[in-house]
């Protein structure tokens, strides 16, 4: 699938939780609380998602992509990958799966928006759906 978010890029540029040229040490480091991305880092960020076909929901700070496999096995291969990452992370994904098919949406529950382990998350789901 051209296009795929180039995880060096994505994550040379803003490292899970250091954004450098922030005013503080990272983005989710403030006084524990995760941050949502502001506007500078969507700006860098959200193009480098579009271009590996993650699109932003409407009415809602979160992004969304479909994953087509051959199959079920290949799907459920894909989504087994997936959830062992999120609870590594601790941070999960909404999704639907119809048969070869899988739906996903990320967003931060915790800061009601998109935040940095929502671009981690992603660079990471596109890597596993090429496994
Ligand atoms: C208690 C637990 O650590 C939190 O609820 C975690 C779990 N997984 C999560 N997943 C997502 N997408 N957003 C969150 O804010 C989040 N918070």
């Amino acid at each position: 699938m051209s296009g795929l978010i180039n995880p060096k890029m994505a994550l040379d540029r803003y490292p899970a939780g250091e954004f450098k040229g922030g005013h503080h040490s990272g983005p989710e480091k403030q006084a524990g609380k995760i941050q949502s991305l502001n506007e500078e880092e969507r700006a860098h960020l959200l193009p480098l998602l579009r271009n590996a076909q993650w699109v932003e929901v409407v009415g809602r700070d979160a992004i969304y992509k479909e994953f087509i496999f051959k199959d079920f096995n290949q799907a459920f291969g894909f989504m087994s990958r997936v959830a062992l990452q999120a609870e590594k992370m601790d941070h999960h994904p909404e999704w639907f799966n119809i048969y070869n098919k899988v739906q996903i949406t990320l967003s931060t529950h915790d800061c009601g928006g998109l935040s940095q382990r929502d671009i981690t998350f992603a660079t990471f789901i596109d890597q596993a759906s090429l496994m």
